[in-house]
């Protein structure tokens, strides 16, 4: 049974929002839901006794006490109605109100009644949202509802229990525990099955492919900046790249700037590395030798590069077999890389001491370096390419029309784009902010990311150049784009 973490449900909620589907909606359906197998479980004269904390945990219970009607429904809410964190618990709560349902509001553990022992207790005081130590207010109605003999209906979580990892300091012991859309993880383990009980899970209308379609949610779940932060806190990056072409290593960089890492070094061949440095005060460049990337850099790369988070390796290089044999060496060296253009030829798939690598191939160069054909069915393509993500343990980001984005068996898909992008440069872009995303994020939520901030700012350029945009435009409304 596939299980759904709180930082997952979280990014998945704000992915629903960001696409249309309110999170009232969401409520309103999780309530229903609740209410309904209330009414299976439990005959119309039993009564219903709510514990409410004061996040959306206790907001499903208010949907619920409003969809119970004929039964007897008495609301205990934890701290005073005007403490109510979210709006959707806020507008459920003053809808209770005014429909005349009793409600006590709970300010002090004293007044913590001790429940009818004939009646159901939903336990809503908090699911997903649980942080840090116990405040004695829940520590206590949590002692109140463990120390009755009612019946408990644990709504998403038995409060207490941490979600992700099965941790609490004290928990409620449920009968029932429902949860929506998909298993938090520690519901499914076997020695918290006394504060667990019976496990039911309840969909609450989320699409399954949303699951799969990147949004605001997942741009949520990046590293921020902290206050306190130093030169290098925020990533540093060298790019390997230019030779034939020199626009292409340059492009990347200023995306990756604009995308807020710290430090872009650039190696490019002698021949191209001034004119590389003439585009930008901003790049940082150092000179290999002769007009291609060849061996006798390799001692200086070796020192470079680990004093950088990540390598971006191709734009530009050209496929020189002397380039192409230096990349062999150059690229296992690196902790952590994104490779593009001419240095996915240099990539050997067998080989698996690759630590962490992104791939950005387009079809052509995906079907070239795995010999395989990129299907036009999205299903079949997803499928493809998690296999081979999964063979050749890198992550991949297919670009095209729907960029399929890849590792392990985790298969993700972004449909920001206009197909203005398929101008000349937006490639180097795009594994621009890839690698300044990875120098503080994980591969995946750094490729996925990536694809899906790209795509928003050609939508924006869009708008303002139509066809005309060029890549450049693209950096420029990077800042934009990563604040949907
Ligand atoms: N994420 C989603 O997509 C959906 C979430 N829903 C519900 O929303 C819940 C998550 O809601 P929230 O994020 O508002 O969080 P919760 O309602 O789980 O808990 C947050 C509340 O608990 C308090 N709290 C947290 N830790 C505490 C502690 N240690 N001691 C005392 N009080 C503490 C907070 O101050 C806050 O008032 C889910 O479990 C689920 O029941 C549903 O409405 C359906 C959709
Ligand atoms: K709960």
């Amino acid at each position: 049974m596939q299980v759904i973490t709180s930082t997952e449900m979280a990014a998945l909620d704000a992915n629903c929002e960001y696409y249309g589907l309110a999170r009232m909606q969401l409520m309103e359906n999780a309530g229903a839901s609740l209410a309904n197998i209330i009414k299976q479980k439990f005959p119309q004269d039993t009564p219903v006794t709510i514990f409410a904390g004061r996040g959306s945990n206790g907001g499903d219970a208010f949907v619920a006490a409003r969809h119970l009607a004929g039964y007897n429904v008495q609301v205990f809410l934890l701290g005073r109605g005007d403490e109510i964190k979210t709006a959707g618990a806020r507008w459920n709560f003053s809808i209770l109100k005014k429909a005349g349902t009793p409600i006590i509001e709970i300010t002090d553990s004293t007044q913590i009644p001790e429940p009818d022992k004939d009646c159901v207790i939903i336990d809503a005081i908090f699911g997903t949202g649980i942080k840090g130590r116990l405040r004695p207010l829940e520590s206590t109605a949590i002692d109140r509802i463990n120390n009755c003999a009612s019946k408990v209906v644990s709504v998403d979580v038995p409060s207490g229990l941490d979600p992700d990892t099965g941790d609490f300091e004290k928990a409620v012991r449920s009968n029932l525990t429902i949860t929506f859309h998909k298993p938090k993880p520690a519901l499914l383990r076997q020695e918290l099955k006394t504060y667990t009980g019976e496990l039911v899970t309840a969909p609450i209308g989320i699409p399954l492919f949303f699951e799969r379609l990147i949004g605001k949610g997942d741009l949520e779940r990046l590293a921020t900046r902290k206050p306190e932060s130093h030169k290098g806190d925020a990533g540093s990056m060298l790019i390997i790249g230019g030779g034939p072409y020199s626009g292409a290593p340059a492009l990347c960089a200023m995306a990756a700037l604009r995308c807020g890492v710290d430090l872009v070094h650039i190696a490019a061949p002698e021949a191209v590395s001034n004119i590389i440095a003439s585009f930008s005060p901003n790049l940082i460049t150092a000179a290999l030798t002769g007009n291609h990337l060849n061996e006798s850099d390799i001692p200086l790369l070796k020192k470079m590069i680990p004093t950088v988070d990540v390598v971006v390796i191709g734009m530009g290089l050209g496929k020189h077999p002397e380039t192409q044999s230096a990349l062999k060496e150059i690229i296992p060296l690196c902790k952590k890389a994104v490779i593009d253009a001419d240095g996915l030829y240099a990539l050997d798939f067998q080989q698996k001491n690759y630590s962490d690598i992104i791939i950005t191939p387009h079809s052509y160069e995906f079907n070239r370096i795995t010999e395989l054909k990129t299907p036009e069915n999205l299903n079949t393509r997803m499928q493809v390419v998690t296999g081979f993500a999964e063979a050749s343990n890198t992550t991949i980001l297919l670009k095209g029309k729907t960029d399929v984005i890849a590792k392990g068996s985790v298969a993700k898909i972004n449909t920001t784009g206009t197909s203005s992008m398929t101008v000349g440069g937006t490639g180097d872009v795009l594994a621009g902010i890839t690698a300044a995303l990875f120098t503080t994020n994980d591969a995946l939520l750094s490729a996925c990311c990536a694809a899906f901030i790209s795509g928003r700012a050609g939508e924006i350029c869009h708008q303002k150049y139509g066809s005309g945009l060029t890549a450049t435009d693209i950096i420029e409304c990077i800042p934009e784009a990563r604040n949907p």
